[in-house]
């Protein structure tokens, strides 16, 4: 039997899953490591740490699975998106630890670029708003901060990567520098139309090109891994960014499909083909993946706060032991009291994008408990994802693929919530036999470019269903529900 690994190297844990030929996972590792936060609103990673855990939990599945290094025959990477790392071209020591994706530090730089005038260069060359979360402004702030950093990239002896990147260098001994045109698509550097580096927002960050990674299709020739990690040298074939990766794996390859990953946060993609659809409603245009050369667009919503709102009520409010236990909660709640819990934790994100607001609960009562907040919680979640719907079909003019939502992530466990994202979007949420998708998208990609998994069409058959949630909810009850949402956050946005 020959084996795919997919690494996933996610913002909170790294992990390593071996597919089957058949692409049904054998074996998974997973290790967490330390979160860094210097400042309030700054978060960062030790490169060191992502490295280790990378390279710890391909040992540890190869080991679990019972295998050996030999049956592996492709890898993939799949990654937290836009996080910036600089690294020495000849040490490959990085200058400064990976600044995060969730990293504010550029917050009143994108401002100064948004007031003078600049974001309709960045939408239109990049699909994105000009904000913090993307990697060019945490690029320019380590070439301003660190000493010496600029003047080194102007020698050609600094190389920038998002996280696929600087895993491809290590992975490969420092002989590739590369990544993948889904990876590229989020450094608001990228000109996704054209298919190259911008030499026109480069020039104004004062970003030397040569420091940039090549870009190629995510199923491409990335190199050959060392050959001291698993016994043999073997070629890694698939990259993706995990939200693409998820979209590869729910195989949301026709225009009008979508998927929602609930994880930590909530990242909707909707496939749009060929066409890159400028948003009207906020929304952010990126690349779904790029295959044989060419790009297939889609529109993506991003909510920072889903699952996490979940981990409030544990860790937080201490209201539930773990996750799974909102469900109970949320069925016993008093139906007759309307709570609504807006979780701008850390502001909200798509459609809204306002970093400054907080979160607020409305419609508390004597008789309110911790069954109301849990549903509230979960109804949130629900909510977010029709605020980005609803933004998405304004959008979007072409076909709607019957409307279906395709879920993943660890809080699509949720049966409560899920019925409740059908209720109130008023359309079918499909959740598939296999939740792994942003691994399974890249193993395939790194399996198919090979030849040892299935083309594309073939992939796309074997999505299995495994339970589909329909809308019950009357039609005024879930306008009325939606509208007291709406409500609550234009509140929340004022206060
Ligand atoms: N049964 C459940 N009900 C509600 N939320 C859940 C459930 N299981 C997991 N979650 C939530 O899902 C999130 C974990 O999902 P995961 O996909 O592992 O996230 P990430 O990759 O962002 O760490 C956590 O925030 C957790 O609170
Ligand atoms: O690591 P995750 O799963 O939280 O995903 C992070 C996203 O890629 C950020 O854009």
């Amino acid at each position: 039997m020959k084996y795919v690994l997919a690494i996933d190297q996610g913002t909170t844990s790294t992990r390593a899953i071996l597919f089957d030929e058949a692409l049904a996972p054998v074996a998974s590792a997973q290790e967490e490591f330390p979160q860094v936060f210097p400042k309030s609103g700054w978060v960062e990673h030790d490169p060191a740490d992502l490295w280790a855990t990378t390279a710890g939990t391909c040992r540890e599945v190869v080991e679990r699975a019972g295998i050996r290094g030999t049956d592996i025959v492709s890898i993939g990477i799949t990654n937290q998106r836009e996080t910036t790392i600089v690294w020495h071209r000849g040490t490959g020591k990085p200058i400064y630890n990976a600044i995060v994706w969730q990293d504010r530090r550029t917050a009143d730089y994108c401002k100064s670029l948004r007031d003078d005038g600049h974001a309709d260069m960045f939408a239109d060359r990049t699909g994105l708003l000009v904000d913090p979360y993307f990697s060019s402004t945490k690029l320019k702030w380590i070439l301003d901060n660190i000493d010496g950093a600029r003047d080194m990239a102007r020698r050609g002896e600094l190389l920038f990567g998002t996280v696929d990147t600087y895993l491809i260098w290590k992975l490969t001994g420092g002989k590739v520098h590369a990544t993948d045109a889904t990876n590229a698509a989020r450094t608001m550097l990228y000109d996704i139309r054209k298919g190259c580096w911008s030499r026109t927002i480069c020039d104004l960050f004062d970003i030397p090109v040569q420091m940039l990674p090549e870009v190629k299709d995510s199923a491409d020739d990335f190199g050959m891994c060392r050959e001291d990690l698993f016994g043999q040298s073997i070629p890694i074939c698939g990259v993706a960014g995990d939200q693409q990766a998820a979209t590869i794996g729910q195989a949301c390859f026709s225009p009008g499909m979508m998927k929602s990953t609930y994880g930590t946060g909530c990242f909707a993609l909707l496939n749009t083909g060929d066409t890159p659809v400028r948003s009207n409603n906020r929304l952010l245009t990126t690349i779904a993946y790029q295959l044989d050369g060419k790009p297939t667009y889609a529109l993506e919503g991003s909510i920072f706060i889903a699952g996490a709102v979940v981990q409030w009520l544990r860790d937080g409010l201490k209201i539930i032991r773990e996750a799974s236990e909102t469900q109970p909660l949320a069925e016993q709640a008093d139906d007759t009291q309307s709570v609504i819990l807006v979780p701008a934790f850390t502001g909200l994100g798509a459609p809204y994008w306002n970093p400054e607001c907080r979160g607020a609960v409305f419609g508390l009562t004597r008789n309110s408990g911790p069954n109301e907040l849990a549903k509230a919680a979960l109804e949130s979640v629900g909510y977010q994802t029709r605020d980005l719907l609803d933004a998405m079909r304004a959008d979007w003019r072409g076909d709607d693929s019957s409307g279906v939502l395709r879920v993943d992530g660890g809080m699509s466990a949720s049966n409560w919530a899920m019925q409740f994202l059908a209720d109130i979007t008023g359309a079918p949420v499909d959740r598939p036999e296999v939740l792994e998708t942003t691994a399974l998208g890249v193993a395939w990609l790194a399996g198919m470019k090979i030849g040892a998994m299935p083309a594309q069409d073939e992939f796309a058959k074997q999505w299995a269903l495994q339970r589909q949630f329909k809308p019950t909810m009357a039609e005024d009850a879930r306008s009325q529900k939606y509208a007291d949402w709406r409500r609550a956050v234009d509140c929340t946005l004022g206060y």
